[in-house]
């Protein structure tokens, strides 16, 4: 069929997305056997009404019954067609969607992380949109249109070929002269359409960024934007409605003028005695099955090419990169060190090196800090750790509880171990699912005693819904150092021998910092841990401290060997640690500190 191939022999998107629609093919099929019978129905009444006009039908009362008849079949086919192009089409796109967020869980961290969070929200909701909305309005006139177009064609033709040439020439110049007087329609409306998005935009900036909008006074500024978008979009708005105004009557006249002169045209031929009274009725009710699949052959094409974008689109994210699987259940050597770097060299682009030929060990129980200036490399590190990137194969060896990282299913290996970031993520649901989120099989006592090992539970006995106290969006209705307690408490849910900390440096008041530390404290005891250090406290309490210098290991040793050396941590500790020094007991004091630093920087260190 003509439809059918347009859509998939010409498009490697349409014949992808035909594989989903194919389960459901019984609902396809009817929804091309419906707009057929319809198209038959519209072509079979256009004679039988010719016949009606003529009287050669015998009875018209039995007729007008038949007229009335073919009516009725084509009411429950019209229902059909929409009914089964949206069953099969909301099963199908029911399956991709199910499949791009189950994807989407998959996907390599090189996927993600370039891109924004709407490009993703939006594959999955708008483009699918497109798709549906194709399926449901547009998808059956692929089959419609054609059929209708021939038939109304061959029985005009075969009424009268000069009437048929006459409006051929005359109707669709009427329907191209009424189109580009809408043309600038729209163009406006795309105007408008950009204004609006631009009007969301600024909207959307207030709302999203509320707090430094305040904080800076702002509000005044967006305001000020936000009206002079509404005047361009009220003035965009009275231009395309005054325009309106003045084409309509217009293209009415644009539109029935020709049919006038066809129908003048028409009454000749009947004088003439070439045309009967019923073949004109029939003509004037055929016609528009001729002229409208012409007409709406742009927004066809349109359509088909909208919904190609959006199929491609969205098989687009669907071959974005996942992690690889790897094997399951491969055991452990228990003897080995939870972590070991060989000469690791990693980049993310191919080309700049962020690690370059990293070696370090962390044996078991041991608490290394990393130190070290911004953009060294320290979350890179991380990333590695916990399989989100893997250094090319020539990019030396990591190995975590003694097997190489590319052994490791990135699943087991996350279960191993627990990841505390600086920005503690929480997510919309009650606080006792964000903790359970550590362990999806822990009961409420495991709950509890995780939020009390990390000093939370006090604080959300406090709350009116205790531990069913909904979170809104990122945690929001808690403080910096309340939801910093959660992750802790996720993290102690979780319960893993190795942990990676990235220690939170936000403003927290300093009881609240107190109770972090301590819960922090508190859950190091007995791991491993590799901790991102930034407090003066943490680096002192290290077993080691790695000093990471532009993808380097620069220095290696405890806090006191590091100063004594005289190197790159000397200048950090002056840098980054000795503001903090007064509030830690006994170290230097910040002169000495300075002094350091300033030997450290005399002896070249950048
Ligand atoms: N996803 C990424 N794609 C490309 N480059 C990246 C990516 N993430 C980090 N980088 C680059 O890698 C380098 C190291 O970044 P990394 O985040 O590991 O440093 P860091 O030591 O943790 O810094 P900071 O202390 O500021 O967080 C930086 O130059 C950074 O721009």
């Amino acid at each position: 069929m003509i439809g059918g191939s347009l859509l998939s022999k010409r498009n490697p998107a349409f014949s992808r997305l035909a594989r989903y629609v194919k389960p459901y093919f019984p609902w396809v099929a009817l929804t091309v056997f419906a707009s057929l019978c319809v198209a038959a129905i519209d072509i079979v009444l256009g004679k039988a009404i010719e016949r009606l006009a003529e009287e050669t039908f015998g009875s018209p009362v039995a007729m007008i019954f038949m007229v009335l008849g073919m009516v009725l079949v084509g009411m429950p086919c019209k229902f059909m067609i929409k009914y089964a192009s949206a069953k099969f089409s909301v099963s199908a796109l029911k399956d991709l969607r199910n499949e791009l967020v189950d994807r989407f869980g998959d996907l390599a961290m090189s996927s993600v992380e370039r891109r924004f969070t709407g490009d993703l929200v939006s594959r999955l909701t708008n483009n699918t949109a497109v798709l549906q909305n194709f399926f449901i309005q547009h998808f059956a006139n692929l089959f419609y249109l054609p059929v209708v177009f021939i038939g109304a064609l061959t029985l005009l033709l075969l009424t009268s070929w000069k009437l048929v040439l006459s409006s051929l020439v005359l109707m669709p110049l009427g329907i191209v002269l009424a189109a580009l007087l809408n043309k600038p329609i729209q163009s406006y409306s795309a105007q408008l359409q950009e204004k609006i998005s631009e009007l969301n935009v600024v909207a959307q900036d207030a709302i999203g960024g509320i707090a430094i909008v305040k904080a800076f006074n702002m509000q005044a500024a967006f305001l000020k934007k936000y009206t002079l978008i509404m005047d361009e979009v009220i003035r965009q708005g009275l231009r395309m409605e005054k325009r309106y105004a003045a084409i309509t009557p217009i293209g009415v006249a644009l539109f029935s003028t020709p049919i006038i002169l066809v129908i003048a045209y028409g009454g000749y031929l009947i004088a003439q005695g070439e045309l009967s009274a019923g073949g004109i009725v029939l003509f004037l009710y055929l016609i528009t099955f001729v002229l409208q699949p012409i007409s709406m052959l742009p927004t066809m094409i349109s359509q088909v090419k909208e919904a190609a974008g959006a199929a491609q689109h969205l098989f687009e994210a669907l071959d974005w990169p996942t992690e690889r699987k790897g094997q399951m259940n491969l055991p452990v050597r228990p003897t080995a060190a939870p972590v070991r770097f060989e000469a690791v060299t990693f980049s993310y682009d191919g080309e700049t090196k962020v690690l370059d030929r990293i070696s370090f060990q962390v044996n078991e129980g041991e608490t290394v800090a990393i130190v070290g200036g911004s953009g060294g490399g320290k979350s890179t590190l991380f990333k590695l750790l916990c399989g989100f990137y893997e250094p090319e194969p020539e990019g030396g060896i990591i190995e975590v509880f003694g097997r190489p990282l590319s052994d490791w299913d990135p699943a087991e290996l996350r279960a191993r171990l627990s990841l505390v970031s600086q920005e503690s993520y929480l997510f919309p649901a009650t606080i006792a699912e964000n903790i359970g989120y550590g362990r999806t099989d822990a009961t409420r006592e495991e709950i509890v005693e995780a939020a009390k090992a990390a000093h939370a539970h006090e604080f959300i006995m406090q709350l009116p819904q205790g531990y069913e106290t909904p979170l809104g969006e990122r945690g929001g209705g808690l403080s910096g150092g309340q939801k910093q307690r959660i992750s802790i408490a996720r993290a102690f849910l979780k319960d893993t021998p190795l942990l990676l900390l990235d220690e939170p440096t936000s403003a927290l008041d300093s009881h609240s910092e107190a109770l972090v530390q301590s819960a922090l404290k508190s859950m190091m005891g007995g791991r491993t841990v590799l901790v991102i250090a930034h407090r003066l406290s943490t680096v002192r309490q290290a077993d080691r401290i790695l000093v990471l210098d532009q993808g380097r290991i620069a220095e290696s040793g405890t806090h006191d060997e590091l100063l004594r050396h005289n190197g790159v941590y000397s200048k950090l500790y002056v840098q980054q640690f000795a503001a903090a020094e007064d509030e830690d007991t006994g170290g230097l004091d910040r002169s000495q500190a300075a002094r350091r630093g300033e030997r450290g920087l005399q002896a070249g260190v950048r």
